[in-house]
């Protein structure tokens, strides 16, 4: 069915269908499908789910010049802990993604695999099984309580990385980005994002070290700008993007409460800009919106109103792609795609509209979602959702 009391507005005249070049891909729009786990890959092995993969991102991609960032794709098994999340370390599963990229390009469009290291959002006993560590910045501070007494009932107890282990992930991520660039893709996008691994070391309420990877906002900062410029060094700046979310509470961080955590954003964003302007710009920086401060709530829940990603405009000079609860919000769009360097993300409507970039193009009501089936083994609520025309064929009505 289509979403109700919703009145869409056609932005195809605004700037959101101008083109615009993000790394080595030209753009005809700034539309931008976001990383969206599906819990879809097979296990084990995280392999790209074989028979359904490729028709979901072929359907998402068919308006030429998109660009899509991949779901989020572990880049090592020590940095996985989810057994349906796909992976982008072994070759089983670059052949899966090979197809995926080679559908999206034949499509005449773009895309970019998102490199995610759970740390201490993972599931324990998951890892345990494999043999493997229950990572994060510091020792035992734990996301919520639930997940403390699952690390203590199959006894993997949270481990702060000692600094061996931190220089292996970094290895890790290089690894992964060079399977994706040589596997087709276009680029990478860094999760640094949502209460993950590397948001835990940038985060103070979760990285409580004493060595030089903790305990000041440029300590907080190593971590992932070591990650970044061995990146930067290995597949070029033009094929590095960066997903942050300042006022992010999932996964149990500060967010915006904390008065000093828009410092560490400033000085992270700050020390990008500086290599920027030594030549070595991202292809973009990627924003989660304080209007979704946890994913899982559904839309309007859980805003942030005390605070705005604005002031990332005055820092960085580059590309922003912004996300965030858009979709059922045109006006805003409009207003905010009013200069030359802001992309717009669509996460939950671009899982039920395949063709987004049309309904956006020419203010189409939207296919409503199914949270049930968002994270479930099934093709169902993945790609059996329908096209604008063939909604009509089905008798969908905008009464
Ligand atoms: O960032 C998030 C929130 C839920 C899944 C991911 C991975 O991209």
């Amino acid at each position: 069915a289509f979403v109700e009391d919703f009145t869409p507005i056609p932005l195809e005249d605004t700037n959101l269908f101008k083109p615009i070049r993000v790394g080595d891909c030209m753009l005809r729009n700034r539309i931008v499908m976001p990383p969206l786990t599906r819990m879809r890959a097979h296990y084990p092995g995280n392999i790209p789910n074989r028979f359904w993969a490729r028709k979901y991102y072929d359907q998402r991609s068919k308006s030429p010049g998109t660009m899509i960032i991949t779901e989020g794709a572990f880049i090592s098994p020590q940095a996985g802990g989810y057994d349906n999340a796909p992976g982008v370390w072994s070759s089983e599963q670059m052949t899966e993604w090979k197809s995926i990229f080679k559908k999206v390009h034949e499509n005449g469009s773009y895309i970019w695999p998102q490199l995610w290291a759970l740390g201490r959002a993972a599931y324990p006993e998951v890892l345990k099984r494999d043999g493997l560590r229950f990572d994060s910045a510091s020792d035992g501070i734990y996301m919520d309580t639930e997940m403390e007494s699952k690390a203590k009932n199959c006894k993997n107890l949270q481990h702060g990385l000692t600094k061996v282990e931190i220089k292996q992930y970094i290895k890790d991520y290089i690894h992964a980005a060079k399977n994706c660039m040589s596997s087709g893709a276009d680029g990478i996008e860094l999760h640094a994002a949502n209460g993950y691994l590397i948001n835990q070391f940038i985060d103070p309420i979760s990285n409580k070290r004493k060595d030089e990877y903790g305990g000041s906002i440029e300590n907080r900062a190593r971590f992932i700008l070591e990650i970044v410029d061995d990146l930067v060094q290995e597949v070029g700046s033009e094929h590095v993007g960066i997903r942050f979310s300042p006022y992010g509470t999932f996964g149990t961080m500060s967010g915006g409460e904390n008065p000093t955590i828009m410092a560490q954003y400033c000085y992270i964003i700050g020390k990008l800009e500086e290599r920027a302007q030594k030549g070595k710009r991202l292809a973009y920086i990627h924003l989660v919106e304080p209007r979704v401060t946890n994913p899982f709530l559904t839309e309007g829940q859980g805003a942030y109103s005390e605070g705005s990603n604005d002031f990332i405009y005055s820092i960085w000079k580059g590309n922003i792609i912004r996300a965030g609860n858009f979709a059922l919000h045109p006006e805003i769009v409009e207003e905010l795609v009013k200069d030359e360097r802001t992309l717009i993300a669509y996460g939950r409507y671009f899982i039920s509209n395949p063709d987004l970039v049309t309904r956006v193009a020419k203010g189409l009501p939207l296919n409503r979602y199914e949270r049930d089936k968002f994270y479930v083994m099934s093709e169902e609520g993945y790609t059996d959702y329908p096209t604008y025309t063939e909604a009509l064929s089905l008798g969908w009505s905008n009464a």
